[in-house]
This record gives structure tokens, C-alpha cells and sequence, in this order.
């Protein structure tokens, strides 16, 4: 019995900021995003949308577009590494929203939670969806991932931005694409990337709200969550490189084989951070599996580093780059990182990509190097489905993206700094942030959403 991805929906950020609007702002040199990390836009949330909005705008087309009858649905499981609340996960925020679009009671006997291992969680939610449905293989579960990558001005985190959410149906016998039961993981505690709570001062906090009696009761220094990370570009690359490799040659171990794994993967999808990430990390794999053995020595020595260097200028390489790693990018190019849905957006750009060039991959295998930091890497495998093209013909994915509405430098601005004041684009047939109880800057109260139509 097969398990996997029977359906699959998105709904990313409908603003974005063309990477060279952000290029001439910042005074970096175009090319250098365009090129050489393959950025073309980035997306951002408007003021009406969060990560809410996003997974239940992707979970609700999910159910609609597919006809799913909730009461089949034993698990809602959530990737997210931007959560709006420390104890009540964004899952508990769906379901509620699936019960008031969809009927009451509908949802009231599914187990639902959020998994948290940054870009990640996804996968590990999707993995556990998977053990759960191969045991019980009558049942249905559904995994979300939603995030919105958002960093600080002027940083070097600053035009991989992106936002938005994937809903995936696993079912036993899927559509789309079956797992293969070898999950390889590699995982060491570091801090490449991470989002510590932090302290303000009371004084700090002004507006409106500082009249309000319970303000007066808050501590002198308050704790809160900042959406944007503390990192360290370079190392969390090399940390994303040294677990994806170990992962990699764990995968092989758990396959008992001594073959180059790659040469049996059609497509390769790995977590992007941002589009060109993949096939800049990819060479030391590469290289390391090749059957004539091409590089070898003491990975820390600039030798080793040229080396690599060097392998990933080669025209075979970039032969390599375009058949098995191409298509995943095209949507990050366009959308910016996703970090939970990261990978699985390179899943539906590389399946979109094929179904427009009318290329049939029933049978063929994709492999997947997911990454989350902090840090963890997973590999694995799974095999296309028969009815993959039927499963995604209302995807629309090229076609929704390209509709994407582009903002100027300076709302881009006010939207960062959480100045603007009204939508930029009227919502329409999607979920909304309807309003927050007991904002005050820097704190985040109780949120509501609602449908408009
Ligand atoms: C956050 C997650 O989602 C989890 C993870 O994956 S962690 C791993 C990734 N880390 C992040 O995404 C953290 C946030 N991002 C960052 O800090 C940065 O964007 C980054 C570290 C990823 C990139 O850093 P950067 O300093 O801007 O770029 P840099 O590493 O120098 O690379 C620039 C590339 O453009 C190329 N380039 C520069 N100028 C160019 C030009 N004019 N024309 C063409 N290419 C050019 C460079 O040669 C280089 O490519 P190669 O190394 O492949 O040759």
C-alpha cells in the first residue's frame, strides 16, 4: 500500500516588491540578486493578511477544489516557524475557521497541532502524517505549512522575503506523489538562525492604549516575539550544506547502497530560501556521490572550498542544475522564501513546470533534501503518480503568482515598519485579519478573521 500527496493548494501573499526596486534602494548590484541568488520578486503580506490568513486561505481551497468531507479528516497538522501565539497553535485557529465556513461540528473529533523546527516543521508534520496514514490507511489527514519570512531592514536576510501557505491532503494510494519509507535525518544544535524572545522596556511602548487600566499592571521590562530572526548568513549556509550532506549519505545507508543516488532522481527538491540556494549547495553532494570519485580532502582548507567552486562553474553541473533542480525555482524566484512551504512549493513548481511543457513523469522519482535551522536536515524519496496531471490541473500556480500586484519602494516601507494603514489590495474571496483586541505596540492581543466574498 502506497501513502502520500493526494492534492495540494496554495495561497501566497497577492503584493511584492520587484527584487530591483529593493537592489536600487539598497545599492546592491542587481545582478547579484538576479543572477547570482536568482531573485525576481518577493512577496509580502498586506495588512489584512497573516499566517492565519494564509493557511486557512490554502486549507479552505483545499477542501473546496477537491470536495473534501471534513468528517474524513483525522488530522490537521501544521508546519510553521511564525507563530502568532506561544500556546495557541495557528492548527486551533483553522479549525475554527474550517467550522464557521464549512458547518459546525465538522471538525470537532480532528487532532490538530503545530510542529516547530523552523523551515523544517513541515516536513517533519508531513512525515508524521505519512506513519499515521500507512497504519491507518483508510483515513485522511492534512498537512499546512504557513510562514512569512520577514527580516530585518537593510540586512543581508532582506530580499529573501516571501510569504504565504501550501494545504496537502495525505491519503493512502495518492495522486500525486508516494513516499518511500526511508527518511534519513542528520541534526546538530546550533544557532545559524533562531528568533529569541526579547525584552522592552514599558517605557518604550506609547500610543493610545498606554491609558488603558491593565497597562498599568504590566511589568517594567516586557517580553516579546519579534518576527524577524538573528542570523548569520554564511554559517547557516554552511550549516544548510554540512546537515544536508550528512543526510544525504545517511539516506544511502539506509538504502544499503553504493550507487549515486541523484543519477536515480528525475527531480531534485530542497528547502530554498531563496531560488538559487539549491544548486549552490548541491555541489559538494554532487561531487562527493559522482562514480569517479572528483573531490576528496579536508572540507575546511580553500583547496577543498576552490574546488567546489570550481565543480559548480562546470558546464556538467550546470547541465545537472537545469534538468533536476530548474524547475523547483521557478516559483521561489517569484514568490521569495516560504520556509515551512519552501520545499513543498518546489514540489508544485517542479510538477506545474512539467504539466505546461506536457511532460509525463508518472513512475519517475523525485529526491528531497529538506533543511530547517537550528538545525536539521531530512532526506527522502517518493515516486510520481499515475494521476499527478489530474490531481493539479486547477493549480493554476504561474497564473495566479503572475497576477501578483507590485508595490512601491516606499509602501513596501510602511508595510515593514507597520505604518500603512489600509489594505494596498481590496480582499476579495479570502480570509481576512478582521481585527486584533488589546493591541499595543510591540504586543499582540486576541485575533479574528472573516471571510469576504
Ligand atoms: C532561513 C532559512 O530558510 C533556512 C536556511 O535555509 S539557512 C541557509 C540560508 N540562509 C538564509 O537564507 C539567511 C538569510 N539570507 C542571507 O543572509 C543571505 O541572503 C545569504 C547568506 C543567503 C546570501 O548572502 P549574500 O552575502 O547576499 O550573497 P553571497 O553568499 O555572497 O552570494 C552572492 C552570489 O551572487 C554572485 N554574484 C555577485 N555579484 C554578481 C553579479 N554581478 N552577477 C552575477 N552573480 C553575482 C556571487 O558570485 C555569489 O554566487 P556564488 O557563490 O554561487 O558564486
Amino acid at each position: 500500500m502506497k501513502t502520500g500527496i493526494d492534492a495540494i493548494s496554495f495561497d501566497v501573499a497577492k503584493i511584492h516588491l520587484p527584487i530591483n526596486t529593493l537592489a536600487k534602494a539598497r545599492n546592491i548590484e542587481p545582478e547579484k540578486l538576479e543572477k547570482g541568488l536568482g531573485l525576481i520578486k518577493m512577496t509580502l503580506p498586506d495588512i489584512h493578511q497573516d499566517t492565519v490568513v494564509f493557511g486557512a486561505n490554502a486549507l479552505t481551497k483545499l477542501i473546496s477544489d477537491h470536495n473534501i468531507n471534513l468528517n474524513e479528516i483525522t488530522r490537521i497538522y501544521v508546519g510553521t516557524e511564525s507563530a502568532i501565539d506561544s500556546s495557541k497553535p495557528i492548527s486551533s485557529f483553522l479549525i475554527a475557521l474550517m467550522e464557521q465556513k464549512f458547518g459546525e461540528n465538522t471538525l470537532s473529533e480532528c487532532d490538530v497541532v503545530d510542529f516547530t523546527f523552523a523551515c523544517i516543521g513541515g516536513v517533519d508534520a508531513m512525515q508524521n502524517c505519512i506513519d499515521f496514514i500507512t497504519l491507518n490507511p483508510t483515513k485522511k489527514a492534512i498537512v499546512v505549512t504557513t510562514d512569512f519570512a520577514k527580516y530585518d531592514l537593510n540586512s543581508t536576510g532582506e530580499y529573501t522575503q516571501g510569504a504565504g501557505a501550501l494545504a496537502m491532503l495525505i491519503t493512502s494510494n495518492p495522486r500525486i506523489i508516494a513516499f518511500e519509507n526511508n527518511w534519513a535525518t542528520s541534526t546538530k544544535g546550533v544557532f545559524d538562525f533562531f528568533k529569541p524572545f526579547r525584552t522592552i522596556s514599558k517605557t518604550a511602548i506609547t500610543g493610545n492604549t498606554t491609558n488603558e487600566p491593565w497597562f498599568e499592571n504590566l511589568e517594567s521590562e516586557v517580553e516579546i516575539h519579534k518576527d524577524q530572526p538573528v542570523f548569520d548568513g554564511q554559517y547557516s549556509n554552511q550549516c544548510y550544506m554540512d546537515r544536508t550532506r550528512d543526510a544525504y549519505f545517511s539516506f544511502k545507508k539506509l538504502k544499503n547502497t553504493t550507487e549515486t543516488v541523484y543519477d536515480s532522481w528525475n527531480s531534485i527538491v530542497m528547502h530554498l530560501p531563496y531560488a538559487f540556494q539549491g544548486r549552490r549547495m548541491l555541489s559538494e553532494i554532487y561531487a562527493l556521490d559522482a562514480s569517479n570519485t572528483i573531490i576528496s580532502g579536508d572540507e575546511d582548507t580553500s583547496e577543498y572550498q576552490n574546488k567546489l567552486k570550481e565543480i559548480s562553474k562546470s558546464e556538467a553541473y550546470k547541465e545537472f542544475v537545469n534538468e533536476k533542480l530548474m524547475p523547483a525555482e521557478i516559483a521561489s524566484s517569484l514568490i521569495g522564501n516560504l520556509y515551512t512551504g519552501s520545499i513543498f512549493m518546489g514540489l508544485l513548481s517542479t510538477l506545474a513546470h512539467f504539466y505546461d511543457t506536457e511532460k509525463e513523469i508518472s513512475g519517475s522519482k523525485f529526491g528531497f533534501l529538506a533543511y530547517g535551522s537550528g538545525s536539521k536536515s531530512k532526506v527522502f524519496e517518493g515516486t510520481i503518480q499515475q494521476d499527478w496531471k489530474l490531481a493539479i490541473a486547477n493549480v493554476n500556480l504561474f497564473e495566479t503568482i503572475e497576477k501578483s500586484f507590485e508595490i512601491d519602494f516606499e509602501t513596501y516601507n510602511k508595510l515593514h515598519k507597520k505604518e500603512q494603514k489600509i489594505s494596498v489590495r481590496t480582499p476579495k474571496t479570502e480570509w481576512l485579519l478582521d481585527r486584533i483586541e488589546n493591541e499595543i505596540p510591540n504586543l499582540i492581543g486576541a485575533r479574528y478573521y472573516k471571510w469576504v466574498d
